[in-house]
């Protein structure tokens, strides 16, 4: 059994619809933050989530999005410099980050010139430091930061951010907010931990196409015993909403859409 949370799940007809649906969502979530605290603080993740929140650049989103409220953080990153093909600070930079005036000081990228474990504490520091000024609202419940929306992609696997589903120590991880995983196979990477994820006052898990129908079936459905371990399914906001973008494809091998 899943734990209870505020959770929906939007299917859409095809990718277009998905997009235009996640601009007016994140456009409205910015709107309403910055109404209420002043500023809008998201945390975005890699790969196609970014192509998906493209149509924030254009028209009307361009002219009435309050850009320079925005503070931009990263959910997971690779430890590689920024120019690399691989970053996902590139990645956003060159999709979005570049095509709207987000003040550039607001744009909370890692440090890639250290060890993973040095810079994800120092990515936890600076967090800390936001959420002390307020500029990242805190929770009501601990001293986590809650941010306004934290927006992930969903792996085949069903990692989430770089929580992937044998990393044990960094699903389980209670007390920091940012880790670390190291391999010898692929780049070190720092990510966001779940009580972090589960503290943000919004989360929208974000997928297409039917390579990602088993891990949407395993995040949502009530599997049972035998479910394997999914993070995403570990995606459950205590206080918190969290919505499902997905096209019909993803969604095909939901119970609810049988
Ligand atoms: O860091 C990685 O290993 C991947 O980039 C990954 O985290 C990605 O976000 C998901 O696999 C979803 O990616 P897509 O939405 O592009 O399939």
């Amino acid at each position: 059994m899943k734990s209870k949370c505020d959770e929906v799940i939007r299917i859409h007809e095809s990718e277009d619809e998905v997009k235009n649906d996640l601009a007016e969502y994140i456009a409205q979530i910015s709107d309403a933050s910055v109404k209420d605290r002043g500023v809008f603080t998201i945390a975005l993740s890699h790969a196609s989530l970014i192509r998906l929140m493209g149509k924030l650049c254009e028209s009307p989103y361009n002219k009435t999005v309050e850009w320079s409220k925005w503070y931009v953080f990263w959910a997971d990153e690779r430890l590689v410099p920024k120019n690399h093909a691989h970053s996902n600070y590139k990645l956003a930079k060159d999709a979005f980050l570049s095509k709207v005036p987000i003040v550039p000081s607001h744009v909370l990228s890692i440090n890639d010139s250290v060890s993973a474990e040095e810079a994800a504490e120092e990515y936890e520091f600076v967090m800390r430091q936001l959420v002390k000024s307020r500029v990242v609202n805190v929770s009501d419940t601990s001293d986590c930061p809650k941010f306004d929306l934290i927006l992930l992609g969903l792996g085949e696997d069903g990692h989430v951010a770089s929580l992937f589903p044998h990393h044990h120590s960094a699903l389980n991880e209670k007390q920091q907010w940012v880790t670390f995983t190291t391999t010898t196979t692929d780049s070190d990477r720092i990510t966001f931990t779940f009580p972090v994820i589960n503290s943000a006052s919004n989360v929208a898990l974000v997928a297409t196409g039917d390579a990602k129908a088993d891990a949407v079936h395993l995040a949502v459905d009530d599997v049972g015993p035998e479910c394997p371990v999914v993070p995403a399914r570990m995606v459950r906001p205590a206080k918190g909403k969290l919505v499902w973008f997905l096209d019909k494809p993803a969604a095909s091998k939901l119970e609810t859409s049988k």
